[in-house]
């Protein structure tokens, strides 16, 4: 940390050391994911500074040689993510939805990228995957999805498997509850993971539907994604307040949900009282085959 505080000119110490203080006092754990990444305007107003954080910095990979993407849909508040070799261009993208495919595959196109899987977290039950249709333009893209899912993929995975791309990977780490099939994809340094509808930004997916199961969902987060470093950035693929992005240390200090016993966290998920996603109906049979029913 000293190091990187050191490069900085005088007023941009002061300020840095003032950023330390802050999260310090806020029981943030910032210096734990520290980086000498470059995170423009992250103090609104000041200068660019090189900060020993980059927690906020949402839309940069912390991995050198990794290129990411958080892409967002509106209409059921999806983030889809790009991830790709800088230098192969092989890239992986996980949760793509129909409506924006024709964005997604222009990107792809134009970052000169070869899509080689298309993973599902889980058989969504709010929007229509695009991984079918993808595959229907992009010769070669193989989908991916977890064979508990129940849905038909090129690729079924499990506890363990690896996405490779280039000379980066993605792990998966099975995670139900939510749903049967759900899957979290740990990068290789384990500094981000992609936890679908599993862990939210503080929250969780609902397991009053599909075979969702309160208990599972619990043993899942805290074997599988608790057990990450505090530093690991935590990509959710769902947020409805505009957040983008936490750390496995955030949540299990702020999770509201999270921080309970297993015991209160089944009474909270037995009581949210949800509506049912507008679209489940023709979600969840589409996404079973790869979101082509309707084609
Ligand atoms: N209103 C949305 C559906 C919102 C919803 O149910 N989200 C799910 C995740 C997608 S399956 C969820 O688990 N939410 C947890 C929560 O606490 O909000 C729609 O109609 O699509
Ligand atoms: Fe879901």
């Amino acid at each position: 940390m000293c190091s990187v505080i050191s490069r900085v000119k005088p007023v941009q110490r002061a300020l840095a050391s003032t950023l330390r203080l802050r999260t310090n006092a806020d029981g943030l754990n910032y210096a734990a994911a520290q980086s000498r990444r470059f995170c423009p305007g992250f103090i609104t107003g000041a200068q660019p500074l090189w900060v020993t954080s980059r927690s906020y910095c949402a839309r940069i990979a912390t991995t050198d040689g990794l290129l990411f993407r958080q892409l967002f849909e509106v209409e059921s508040s999806t983030y889809t993510y790009l991830l790709a070799d800088a230098d192969t261009k092989e890239a992986v993208i996980i949760d793509p939805v129909l409506e924006t495919i024709d964005r997604d595959l222009k990107f792809v196109s134009e970052l000169g990228l070869k899509l080689t899987v298309a993973v599902n977290t889980h058989c969504h039950a709010d929007h229509i995957t695009s991984t079918g249709l993808m595959k229907k333009r992009l010769a070669g893209l193989k989908s991916a999805i977890s064979k508990f899912s129940g849905a038909s993929a090129d690729i079924h995975l499990k506890e363990g498997d690896k996405i490779p791309f280039g000379r980066h990977s993605l792990t998966v780490r099975e995670t139900p509850g939510h749903t049967d099939g759900c899957i979290t994809l740990v990068t290789g340094d384990q500094s981000m993971a992609f936890t679908g509808d599993a862990l939210l930004i503080r929250g969780c997916g609902r397991t009053d539907f599909q075979q969702g199961c309160a208990k599972r969902l619990y043993q899942s987060i805290q074997e599988k994604i608790y057990t990450l470093p505090d530093h690991c950035l935590i990509y959710p693929a769902h947020d409805y307040l505009g957040q983008t992005v936490s750390t496995v240390g955030e949540e299990r200090k702020f999770n509201p949900r999270l921080t309970k016993s297993m015991e209160e966290f089944v009474k909270i998920m037995n009581n949210l009282n949800l509506p049912k996603p507008n679209k489940i109906d023709i979600s969840v049979p589409a996404n079973l085959v790869c979101g082509l029913h309707h084609v």
